[in-house]
């Protein structure tokens, strides 16, 4: 059975410049894809079932991204196919990473295949949307700078890095970081390219960290580290990440990671794992 990658993202920044009317926040944001994924494997049915055959422990089969995710794209295409789709999770769920995105944007595409649609990227990135703001640039396939909640992309080419990320074990709600008083709303739009890590920060850091300590301690312990060219949070936390220059210097902080912290080293990509397939 082939098997697909759902790569999961860094977001390297994350500014908070407005909200929409319908309470949404507008960001602004660098999306950085890694060399860290959830596999899937897919198998085509002849009637319209669609099952998860490997359970998710904690997440009920239809809340399943990547069933919801084939679900809609049924609907929408009013095809009379199904699907029988193996997950096997390695990402973190809830940690900022994207993880439950990213299946959802790889059960899109290999499905766009399976079930012979032809849709183009951006008819799947609308989509997607739907799914939540983070599902486009995982279809989009490239690293990228977005706007609006996430859907406005341009592509951005990043340096080669590799990245220790963290994972302190607290569940964070998007929700709950987002409607928080003490956010703050007004960061001035920037424009890129060009980008580099000095020109911004994650504007949802100082709510999460007052609000869970544990997040700003892992992030302390990645800001004592040297050679480091930037260490933040990604998404609405719990993850957080140093960046380094090559995979040495990212091996290297792992080894020194004190009892009771855990994570893992990644590379940063240049383009999504699935690329090659789509041009196929
Ligand atoms: C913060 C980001 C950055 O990449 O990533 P994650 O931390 O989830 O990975 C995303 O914008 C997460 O977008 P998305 O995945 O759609 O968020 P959800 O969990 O559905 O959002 C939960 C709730 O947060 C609020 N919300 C979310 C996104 C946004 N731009 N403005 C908001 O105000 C809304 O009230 C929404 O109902
Ligand atoms: N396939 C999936 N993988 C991960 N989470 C999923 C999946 N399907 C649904 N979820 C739900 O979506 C929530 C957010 O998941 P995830 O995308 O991993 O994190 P984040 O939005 O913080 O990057 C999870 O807490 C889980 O309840």
């Amino acid at each position: 059975m082939q098997t697909f990658l759902a790569p999961a993202k860094l977001n390297l920044f994350l500014h908070v410049v407005g909200r929409r009317e319908d309470g949404y926040h507008l960001l602004q944001t660098v999306f950085r894809l890694i060399d860290f994924a959830d596999q899937l494997s897919f198998v085509l049915r002849d009637d319209s079932a669609i099952k998860l055959r490997t359970p998710t422990p904690g997440v009920p089969e239809e809340n399943n991204l990547c069933v919801r995710a084939a679900k809609l794209l049924q609907q929408r295409s009013h095809i009379n196919l199904g699907v029988e789709i193996f997950l096997e999770k390695h990402i973190p769920m809830g940690g900022g990473l994207g993880g439950g995105s990213s299946d959802a944007a790889t059960t899109l595409l290999v499905l766009n295949r399976l079930w012979g649609l032809n849709w183009n990227r951006a008819r799947l990135m609308e989509v997607g949307l739907e799914l939540g703001a983070d599902v486009p640039v995982f279809i989009y396939g490239e690293n990228a700078f977005a706007e609006g909640i996430g859907e406005k992309l341009s592509s951005i080419a990043l340096p080669p890095a590799w990245y220790l990320v963290l994972i302190p074990s607290v569940h964070i709600s998007t929700g709950q970081i987002f409607s928080s008083k003490e956010l703050t709303r007004n960061t001035n739009p920037i424009t890129i390219p060009p980008f580099s890590p000095w020109q911004g920060r994650n504007d949802l850091e100082t709510v999460v960290c007052q609000m869970y300590p544990v997040v700003a301690r892992y992030l302390q312990w990645l800001k004592q580290l040297n050679n480091t060219t930037l260490v933040a949070m990604s998404g609405s936390g719990a993850c957080v990440f140093a960046e380094f220059a090559n995979e040495r210097a990212a091996k290297y902080a792992f080894q020194q990671l004190p009892d009771g912290m855990s994570g893992f080293v990644a590379e940063g990509l240049s383009y999504h794992p699935l690329q090659k397939f789509l041009e196929e």
